[in-house]
């Protein structure tokens, strides 16, 4: 979902683990010259869906361990979230609406063109969450970044890579 985390805990995976972060947005953002909120502005959602799909299976075949932090849509459009779990270990940021709506309202208003308005934020928050929760579901790990911590994740990580 916004603002549930996935770019904070990416980094700060990335500085534990020693590895290296890519942030699909960043990435976009700096292929396409332009902010997200001016792709959407000055093309469509649509457009910025195809730019985000590209910019994903190019980083999903990146022959080297990398984190990828993904926008909070990116697991819900084409065949993305199979590129997603066929490509790692998935985990789903899973962040309560409450909080959800503390950050999006408090941290920078207007980054995030679906939620520039703020009216009606907790209905538009309700209906996403509902909507994309059957793609995010299919994570192999939920983190509920409210009750752990970025070091029981990892601990919860390495488990998973053990059994596998
Ligand atoms: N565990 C946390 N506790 C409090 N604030 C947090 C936490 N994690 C992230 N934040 C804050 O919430 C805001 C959103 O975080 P972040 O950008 O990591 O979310 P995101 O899931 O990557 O959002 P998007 O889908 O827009 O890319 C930021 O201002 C960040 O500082
Ligand atoms: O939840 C979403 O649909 C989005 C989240 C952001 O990370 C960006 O990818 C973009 O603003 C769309
Ligand atoms: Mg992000």
């Amino acid at each position: 979902m916004p603002g549930s985390g996935k770019s904070t805990v990416g980094r700060q995976l990335a500085d534990k683990l020693n590895m290296t972060v890519v942030d699909l947005d960043e990435k976009i953002e700096e292929q396409a010259q332009s902010s997200i909120k001016e792709i959407f502005t000055h093309h469509s959602e649509t457009h910025f869906r195809e730019l985000e799909q590209s910019a994903l299976k190019v980083v999903a075949q990146i022959d080297e361990s990398l984190i990828i932090s993904t926008g909070g849509g990116a697991p819900c459009f084409f065949d993305n979230m199979d590129v997603i779990k066929s490509s790692g270990v998935s985990v789903f940021v899973d962040t309560p609406l409450e909080e959800l709506i503390v950050r999006l309202n408090a941290y920078e208003k207007g980054k995030r063109p679906k939620f520039s308005s703020h009216e009606g934020l907790r209905e538009q928050l309700e209906k996403l969450y509902t909507d994309r929760l059957p793609f995010y579901q299919q994570a192999d790990l939920r983190w509920v970044s409210t009750k752990e911590t970025v070091d029981q994740l990892i601990v919860r990580l390495k488990e998973l890579k053990k059994l596998n």
